[in-house]
């Protein structure tokens, strides 16, 4: 990152800016190019479905004195085979062409401004106007110096919202405010170009609003949520994103209670070998049902874990990296071949009386200070044609390998059950309920670690082999429709 920094930041010198302006010209160039082609190729399609639509008025007029003259029943099935084929054949190739200009405005992309150098170049922003005492306002309009306005260097909404935006992350409430007013304040309802760049005024009552959310100011945010008089779908999607966002500030500091008509005992009934060797349990829920084992992981297959460890960084989504889940991982397959994941998958059946066939790989994660996975739910809520041929989630078991010194632990916010990482034992739990529907109660979170380094093992449990294992359990793979 240093280096970088060096060789190609474009915020803190004229010379780096003076090249990236010929970016820009390039840029516009090819882009030009590329609007110029489609333009014509536009007017010529357009060109011949008129004359076909001319064709066709005509033929309208009287169907059968048109068929009749033979030489337009040929033009009709000419039309139909050849034209229209061809016609189709074009629209398709003129995208094709145009494919040369969007891959060379990709590789131009390589040379432009990375989210650092936009930082940057945000943060001399903010310190001019932290140093010279400016306001947001009249830099916005292109007055940097009072009296010296220079309109031409004025800043666009969207240079506002980024600037806004900026000084929300750093922290600045009241600035950050007023470049969202400015944002709106040079809001142009004619400009339909905002369209491309993903900027409304709705947009930016929604940063607006979550700032002051974030700020404990929720009736205020709310009214910038709820700016066209109706919540909109968007703002009830913050709205649920900041309640369990706090949900999950406030459970993570929070010590639950002891839950109570629970109780300890031993498992001696899931498996065979259970019966030889029973697993200490210790209820924490009936719903969704959970228990916590005690020493499941031996000392010796933790060494190994932590010595195989080839960890890389944990994504989301489309494979992505997130500040919702800031950890590194490492799967470990069950036909790896190495005594040690076998025997934990061998432990976990005999834990969970659940068959592991199809279920995800088991994955050792690792959080360092600060790291966290966000309140989230581990079942994917497929869609049916989708869960049917995969199957969801039914169970996680989390297994601890070695202990946190402050912080860390996993919490379940709907069931005040809050599990402090403890070396060897595993928490159980049920991600979908009796009528295998997701259980929202379920909803969990891996709190940020405060001191020390987090390792646990993870194994989600998929539902597609479990139909005589769990009879009690509807099974939404057999027979979907049952709800
Ligand atoms: O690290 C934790 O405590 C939670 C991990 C988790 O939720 C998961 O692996 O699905
Ligand atoms: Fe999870």
């Amino acid at each position: 990152m240093a280096n970088r920094v060096q060789d190609k930041s474009y915020a803190c010198s004229t010379v780096a800016l003076m090249k990236l302006l010929r970016v820009e010209d390039e840029l516009v160039r090819n882009m030009r190019s590329y609007v110029a082609k489609l333009k014509n190729k536009h007017q010529l399609v357009h060109q011949a479905l008129s004359s076909m639509r001319a064709e066709e008025r005509h033929m309208k007029m009287d169907y059968e004195a048109y068929l009749g003259n033979p030489l337009n029943s040929f033009r009709l099935i000419h039309r139909l085979h050849r034209e229209w084929e061809q016609l189709v054949r074009y629209t398709s190739e003129a995208q094709q062409n145009a494919r040369g200009h969007i891959e060379h405005a990709h590789r131009l992309r390589m040379l432009l401004p990375s989210a650092l150098d936009l930082e940057e170049a945000s943060r001399g922003i903010d310190s001019l106007v932290d140093i010279y005492e400016l306001q947001p306002e009249e830099l916005a309009a292109g007055t940097l110096v009072p009296g010296n306005t220079q309109p031409s260097a004025a800043l666009s909404p969207l240079d506002c919202l980024a600037l806004g935006n900026y000084c929300k992350n750093e922290r600045n409430d009241r600035r950050a405010e007023a470049w969202f007013n400015a944002s709106l304040e040079r809001y142009d309802e004619d400009r339909l170009e905002y369209v491309v760049f993903g900027l409304s005024r709705k947009s930016i009552h929604n940063s607006w609003g979550m700032l002051l959310m974030k700020s404990q100011q929720e009736t205020a945010g709310m009214s910038h949520l709820n700016t066209e008089g109706e919540e909109n779908s968007l703002s009830k999607d913050i709205r649920k994103h900041y309640d369990s966002q706090m949900m999950y500030k406030r459970a993570c500091s929070a010590v639950f209670r002891a839950p109570a008509h629970l109780h300890c005992r031993y498992n001696s009934s899931t498996t065979a070998f259970a019966r030889i060797a029973p697993l200490k349990m210790e209820e924490l829920s009936h719903d969704p049902y959970m228990v916590l084992f005690h020493d499941v992981v031996y000392e010796s297959e933790m060494d190994w874990l932590l010595n195989a460890k080839q960890l890389k960084a944990s994504l989301v989504g489309h494979y992505q990296y997130s500040a919702f889940r800031t950890s590194k991982e490492q799967h470990f397959h069950e036909y790896y071949n190495e005594a040690v994941v076998k025997s934990i998958h061998r432990r976990l059946t005999d834990m969970t009386g659940l068959s592991l066939i199809e279920s995800d790989a088991l994955t050792l994660i690792n959080y360092g200070m600060g790291g966290h996975y966000d309140l989230h739910h581990d079942s994917h809520n497929y869609s049916e044609p989708n869960r049917i041929l995969i199957g969801d989630r039914i169970a996680t078991v989390l297994l601890y390998v070695g202990e946190v010194d402050s912080g860390g632990a996993t919490i379940f916010p709907y069931i005040n059950v809050s599990v402090r990482p403890t070396k060897g034992s595993a928490v159980l739990w049920y991600n979908l309920d009796d009528a295998a529907e997701i259980n929202a109660k379920a909803m969990h979170a891996g709190c940020p670690v405060i001191v020390g380094s987090k390792y646990v093992l993870t194994k989600w449990i998929n539902e597609m082999r479990q139909l005589f294992l769990t009879p009690c359990i509807r099974n939404k793979i057999s027979n979907p429709k049952s709800r």
